[in-house]
């Protein structure tokens, strides 16, 4: 067996956002291909992007994150040249791939933008790699991922200064304020097959045990499916109401914890709607930053390179999970969506 290559690249894998207001329909068509996602939820989808000009904050997110990750390669010595692909938009994955081959490289680490083990998040970005690998042709390089941080101490010491942050902006401790943890909904059938909630308690319990919160929960937000289908609950509007009709609640603090920058669902779900309905219900409302560009978040994936590296031979994880897999295993987050059967005929590839 012939041997590999040395890591000579970084990849950073993202999901892209449009950049324009012509760009949002054919963005939601590449999101939503093989989805069972109604229509009207697409262009319902459609006008949140257009009410900020059809321009997604996530790309300048990534820029702002390469920006940020170089300073810190730098620092720490780690010589790759840093790429960028996404899988909705440009730069799309083959291209970068083609740019990687023609600079010569052969072996990338890749870091996703997915803190948080699902099909979306996980298996879907190996395949779009393996596809785009396969566009390329044989000499395109490698692309390994490095595991998961949702239990790093550098993502959990990131989190609990944001939501210490957001607040003090309402004048209230994390000790004594409510606490709701976000993430994005998925289908039930794609939970059943991944990790993807016992991160994200494990990642919320930790957060709210760094900043002193005790009165915590998990919620969903941004769902898609049809009526129909089952997805994640509760949602994050339900559960404000619910709460709210229960016990007065007098202020909240809402952390998007299973998004890495604070893009468009964080943006319209949360600082216009969650915005609004603690408005009317005269709740004090904070909502604390996603990891974006926090030192702590930076210098935790160069961390994960460096163990990839065989620099350092730590792998910290924090509470009882510890750290996730290196290499996924081959039932990894698999998801065959009931309706309508996936573009790639439902066979699932592997890659790591
Ligand atoms: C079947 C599941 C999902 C549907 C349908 C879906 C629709 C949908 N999503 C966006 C925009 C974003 N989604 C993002 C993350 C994300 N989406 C899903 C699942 C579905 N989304 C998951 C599980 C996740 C988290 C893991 C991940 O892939 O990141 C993001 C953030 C991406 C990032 O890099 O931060 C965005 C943006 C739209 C517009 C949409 C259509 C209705
Ligand atoms: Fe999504
Ligand atoms: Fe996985």
């Amino acid at each position: 067996m012939s041997e590999l290559p040395p890591y000579d690249s970084f990849l950073l894998v993202s999901f892209g956002g449009p950049e324009g207001r012509d760009d949002v329909m054919p963005f939601l068509e590449n999101v939503l291909r093989g989805k069972n996602v109604p229509r009207e939820r697409m262009l319902e989808v459609a006008e949140h992007y257009k009410h900020f000009g059809g321009v997604s904050p996530i790309n300048e997110q990534n820029r702002q994150l390469i920006d940020a990750l170089q300073k810190r390669f730098d620092a720490n010595g780690i010589d790759l040249p840093i790429y960028w692909g996404n899988r909705n938009w440009e730069p799309y994955f083959a291209d970068t791939l083609r740019q990687m081959q023609n600079d010569g490289k052969k072996r990338a680490l890749a870091f996703f933008t997915s803190m948080f083990s699902c099909y979306s998040g996980c298996r879907q970005y190996r395949e779009n790699i393996i596809a785009a690998r396969g566009e390329v042709g044989d000499d395109a390089p490698l692309v390994e991922k490095v595991r998961m941080g949702f239990n790093h101490p550098g993502f959990i010491a990131a989190m609990a200064d944001n939501v210490r942050r957001a607040a003090e902006s309402i004048d209230q401790s994390p000790a004594t304020t409510k606490l709701l943890f976000t993430a994005h909904s998925i289908p039930m059938g794609m939970a059943d097959n991944c990790d993807y909630e016992k991160q994200l308690r494990e990642s919320s319990r930790l957060v709210a045990e760094a900043c002193g919160a005790t009165d915590w929960d998990l919620v969903y937000q941004s769902r898609s499916g049809p009526p129909s289908q089952p997805w994640l609950e509760p949602d994050v509007l339900d559960a404000i109401a619910e709460m709210d009709d229960g016990k007065k609640l007098d202020s909240l603090i809402i952390l998007p914890i299973g998004f890495v920058s604070d893009h468009m669902e964080v943006l319209f779900d949360l600082d216009e709607e969650a915005a609004q309905l603690c408005e009317e219900r005269g709740i004090k409302m904070a909502r604390a930053s996603s990891a974006g560009t926090h030192p702590e978040f930076v210098e935790m994936i160069c961390g994960l390179v460096q163990e990839r590296l065989g620099v350092s031979a730590d792998k910290p994880a924090l509470g009882s999970l510890g750290p996730w897999h290196d290499v996924c295993p081959q039932d990894c987050c698999t998801y065959t969506p009931r309706r309508p059967p996936s573009a790639a005929g439902g066979r699932p590839v592997q890659a790591n």
